[in-house]
């Protein structure tokens, strides 16, 4: 298959409208396009590029969440398409793509996805099945983070004491006592698939409930942080921070009056967008920037990943003691500002650096 487009000078590298628009028609009727030159005026091409073709293969809420008009025009403009990819067809007979997008469950897609790699090295899986899956499990997702044991001028990241129980609520009182966890503590689905039952949290207050827990899960210690936390998107080297509301505060005093496990489902998701609130400054601050770019370098390099994003607290009362207590792969870029264009430029750039 011959894709190739004439692209013209703008500075941008951008494609003029007429001439992406007629590349994306093209390439869903027929398998060869010869792109026209969009002229300036100067009658003559000034670079030629190869389009980008994108198969994406995410679950309806990510596409219509993902998919969204600007992106898919942004990016025609800039030469790149997205093509679904249909998973009752042998994903060797689509394309030929020169990214794979992805996010689906179950290990039948994993294989089908090793599989291509090795028979597709030339085409960019986003990301690589073996290094999703780490952060499916809770006892894994953060162990990189805490080998990190990142420390430096701007502050210190780590992650929440944490215990990881397989079964038998039963031995949890005394699992706790023994690692010295403290009160309260969120307890976690130890699996983390984005099934709607990962998402399941509560916050125990007591010893005595925690024998209501129901395993496997990993009970983290809560770390006060004045209801609001930093969600930082990774789309390979680009950042962006934005600030959620959070749980609240819990202090000693409200520690000693209540009792039981209090469940929050989804809490995270249902957490509105905390940019616009009046908040205490040194609540609100957001993390030193060069302190999440030296971070997130070095855990994208350890995690093998590019499209994550983290949720980052800041203990009350202090400046820079930081904890990362969740990484999600593939989150929701809709709501991340100018997702449209960093995300195109991420895919040009990947595919420049081939
Ligand atoms: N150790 C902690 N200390 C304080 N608050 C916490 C802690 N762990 C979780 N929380 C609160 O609970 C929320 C949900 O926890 P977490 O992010 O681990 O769950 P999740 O279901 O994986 O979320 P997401 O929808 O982002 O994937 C957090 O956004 C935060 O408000
Ligand atoms: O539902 P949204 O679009 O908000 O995205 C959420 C995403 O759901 P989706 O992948 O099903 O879309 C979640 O993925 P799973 O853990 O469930 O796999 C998780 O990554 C959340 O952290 C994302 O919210 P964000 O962290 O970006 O606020
Ligand atoms: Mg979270
Ligand atoms: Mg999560």
């Amino acid at each position: 298959m011959i894709v190739k487009a004439e692209m013209v000078g703008k500075e941008s590298g951008e494609l003029c409208e007429s001439g992406a628009e007629k590349m994306s028609s093209q390439m869903r009727g027929d398998d060869t396009f010869e792109g026209n030159a969009c002229s300036l005026g100067l009658g003559f091409p000034l670079q030629q590029r190869k389009l980008v073709v994108v198969g994406y293969a995410l679950t309806s809420k990510k596409t219509k969440s993902f998919m969204q008009p600007k992106l898919e025009g942004l990016a025609r403009n800039k030469g790149i398409v997205f093509v679904p990819i249909d998973q009752n067809r042998p994903l060797s007979d689509q394309g030929p793509f020169d990214i794979v997008l992805h996010k689906l469950l179950g290990k039948e897609w994993r294989q089908i996805l090793e599989d291509y790699r090795q028979v597709h090295p030339e085409v960019t899986v986003l990301d690589p099945p073996d290094a999703i899956q780490h952060l499916h499990n809770r006892q894994y997702m953060l162990q990189e983070v805490a080998y990190m044991n990142f420390s430096g001028p701007y502050g210190k990241v780590s992650v929440p004491s944490q215990l990881v129980i397989k079964r038998d609520a039963s031995s949890i009182p005394d699992a706790v006592n023994i690692a010295g966890l403290r009160l309260p503590l969120v307890a976690k689905p130890l699996v983390a698939d984005g099934s709607a039952k990962s998402h399941e949290l509560s916050l125990a207050y007591d010893q005595y409930s925690l024998r209501k827990l129901e395993p496997p899960l990993v009970l983290q210690e809560f770390v006060n942080h004045g209801g609001v936390l930093f969600k930082v998107y990774i789309v390979g080297e680009a950042i962006k921070v934005v600030r959620r509301f959070s749980l609240p505060n819990v202090s000693r005093r409200d520690l000693s009056k209540s009792a039981g496990v209090f469940r929050f489902p989804r809490v995270s998701c249902a957490a509105a967008s905390a940019d616009d609130a009046d908040l205490d400054p040194g609540i609100a601050e957001l993390p030193p920037r060069p302190l999440l770019e030296r971070f997130a370098k070095e855990l994208r390099r350890r995690l093998g990943l590019q499209l994550f994003n983290l949720d980052i607290i800041r203990e009350h009362g202090t400046k820079d003691r930081f904890y990362v207590i969740d990484i999600n792969y593939f989150p929701g870029y809709g709501k991340m500002p100018e997702y449209e264009h960093i995300f195109t430029d991420f895919l040009l750039s990947l595919v420049r650096s081939k």
